[in-house]
C-alpha cells in the first residue's frame, strides 16, 4: 500500500526485524524510513532526543529494554505513550554477560590477540602457543562472587545462570519487581546498597536503566570499595559507570578488568578493558522477540487504544462491544471524567462502556458509545484542560 491509502504511517528509525514489521498488515500499515506525518515510530537505539518527533505521531515503540533515547518526558506532556519489551532481549544480555565474565577471567581477548599476532610470525606456531599461553592463565567462575547491581528482567536471569555455576551471588534492587523477586533463586543474597555489592564481589556487572539517579552510580568513590583486581561488566549504559573513575581504578590496579558494552575514544586499546560493539541484544532470537512484541503492542494502541508496556502510560484494556471508541490521555486531576462524559452527552452520545486508569501523572480513558462521533466533539474534547490527546478509534474490522 503507498503512504497515501494507509491508515496508518510508522516511521522507522533503526533496522527492525521484518518478523516484526510483518506483524502490522500491509492493507493497514505503511513502514519506512522516510514517511511524512507518521502515526508512531519505531526505534532501537536511535537518539530521538536529537530530532524533532513531528506533532502527527500517537506513540513510540522502542524494540528493546532501555529508552534513554527517547524523550519520554517531553512524550508524556504530549500525551503520547512511549512502549518498550521488557525482558524480550534479557536472555541475550545475560549470555553475553557469562561471556564477559569468562572473557576477563580467562584473559581471552589477550589470549586472542596473542594468537593473531602469531600470524605470518612464526614457523613453529606450537611451540610459541606453549611458550606463551601462561601469561593468559586465568581463574574459574565457579566459588568466585557475583555482585548484581538491578535485578530485573537482565539481572535476575544473571543471578540464575551464575549460581548454576556454582557463584556465590549477592544483588542489590531496592525497586525490586514481586514477579523479579519471586524468579530469584533463594541462593541470591540481598544487599542493602550499591556499595555492599561493590564490596561484596569480585566481579559486578550492573543492570539498572540510565536515569538521572543511576548516572555515575559506580565512581571513584565506590569503586575503591571493590576488591583489589575485581572485574566490572556493564551492559546497562556507558553513563552508569563514571569512565574517568574506571580507567584510574584500572591504571592503580584496583580494578583487573572493565567489561563494557559501549566504546568510547578513551576506553579503546586499554589492555585490559573489554569493549563490545553494544551487542547486548544483538541475537536473531532477540531481534525478533522484541520487534514483534512492540510491533503486537503498537498495532492494538492504535486500532484499539489498548495499552501495555507503556514506560509513561498505565496498561489498559476494554473488550470491543461498540464500533465507535474515544481515547483520551489526560493529566490525573480531579473532575477530568466528568468533563469528558458531559461532553459526550451534550453531543448527544450514549456512553455504553468506559474505563480509566491512571499511573502518576498520566490518565487514560477509553469511551465506547453507541454511534459514530462527529468532529466537532473531538475538539471540545481536546480543549478540555488538562486534556493531553484525543483519538477516534472506529472499528476497523
Ligand atoms: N547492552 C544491551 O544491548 C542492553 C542493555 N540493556 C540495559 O539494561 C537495562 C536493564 O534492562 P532490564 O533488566 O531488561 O530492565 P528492567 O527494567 O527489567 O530492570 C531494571 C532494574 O533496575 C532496578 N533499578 C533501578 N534503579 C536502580 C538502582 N539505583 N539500584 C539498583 N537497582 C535499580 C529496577 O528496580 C529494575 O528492577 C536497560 O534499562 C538498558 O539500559 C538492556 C537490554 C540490552
Ligand atoms: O536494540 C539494541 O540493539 C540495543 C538494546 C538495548 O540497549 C536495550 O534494549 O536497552
Amino acid at each position: 500500500m503507498d503512504e497515501a491509502g494507509a491508515i496508518f504511517k510508522v516511521l522507522v528509525l533503526n533496522e527492525i526485524s521484518p518478523k516484526g514489521l510483518g506483524r502490522l498488515p500491509p492493507q493497514r500499515y505503511v513502514c519506512g524510513r522516510d514517511i511524512a506525518c507518521p502515526d508512531a515510530v519505531l526505534v532501537r537505539s536511535a537518539d530521538m532526543h536529537a530530532m524533532t518527533v513531528p506533532p502527527s505521531v500517537r506513540a513510540i515503540a522502542r524494540a528493546g529494554a532501555g529508552t534513554n533515547n527517547i524523550p519520554v518526558a517531553a512524550m508524556s506532556a504530549r500525551g503520547v505513550p512511549v512502549f518498550n519489551a521488557p525482558g524480550a532481549n534479557a536472555n541475550a544480555v545475560k549470555e553475553l554477560v557469562l561471556a564477559g565474565m569468562l572473557m576477563a577471567a580467562r584473559n581471552l581477548a589477550r589470549a586472542l590477540r596473542f594468537v593473531d599476532a602469531l600470524a605470518g610470525q612464526s614457523d613453529d606456531v606450537e611451540k610459541a602457543v606453549e611458550g606463551g599461553k601462561s601469561a593468559f592463565a586465568g581463574f574459574e567462575l565457579q566459588g568466585q562472587s557475583l555482585g548484581i547491581v538491578g535485578l530485573g528482567k537482565v539481572g535476575s536471569l544473571v543471578a540464575d545462570a551464575a549460581i548454576k555455576l556454582g557463584m556465590d551471588v549477592l544483588g542489590f534492587d531496592p525497586e525490586i519487581t514481586v514477579d523479579a523477586a519471586w524468579s530469584l533463586p533463594s541462593q541470591v543474597r540481598r544487599a542493602a546498597s550499591v556499595a555492599e555489592v561493590l564490596r561484596g564481589g569480585r566481579f559486578v556487572t550492573l543492570h539498572v536503566p540510565l536515569l538521572p539517579a543511576t548516572r555515575d552510580l559506580v565512581n571513584a568513590d565506590n569503586l575503591s570499595l571493590m576488591p583489589r583486581g575485581g572485574v566490572l561488566l556493564n551492559f546497562s549504559r556507558q553513563g552508569v559507570v563514571n569512565e574517568a573513575a574506571a580507567l584510574a581504578a584500572l591504571e592503580s590496579g584496583q580494578l583487573g578488568a572493565y567489561v563494557c558494552d559501549f566504546p568510547s575514544p578513551a576506553l579503546l586499546g586499554h589492555e585490559r578493558v573489554i569493549c563490545l560493539p553494544h551487542l547486548g541484544a544483538s541475537t536473531c532470537e532477540a531481534e525478533v522477540n522484541c520487534a514483534v512484541m512492540v510491533a503486537d503492542q503498537l498495532r492494538d494502541f492504535l486500532e484499539n487504544g489498548h495499552i501495555s508496556h507503556a514506560v509513561n502510560f498505565p496498561s489498559i484494556r476494554m473488550s470491543r462491544e461498540s464500533a465507535f471508541r474515544v481515547a483520551i490521555a489526560n493529566a490525573n486531576v480531579p473532575n477530568m471524567l466528568g468533563q469528558i462524559s458531559t461532553a459526550m452527552a451534550k453531543a448527544g452520545l450514549n456512553i455504553h462502556n468506559m474505563v480509566n486508569h491512571s499511573r502518576g501523572e498520566m490518565a487514560y480513558t477509553l469511551v465506547d458509545v453507541d454511534s459514530a462521533v462527529r468532529d466537532a466533539l473531538l475538539a471540545d474534547l481536546a480543549a478540555i484542560n488538562g486534556v493531553l490527546s484525543v483519538r477516534y478509534l472506529p472499528r476497523l474490522d
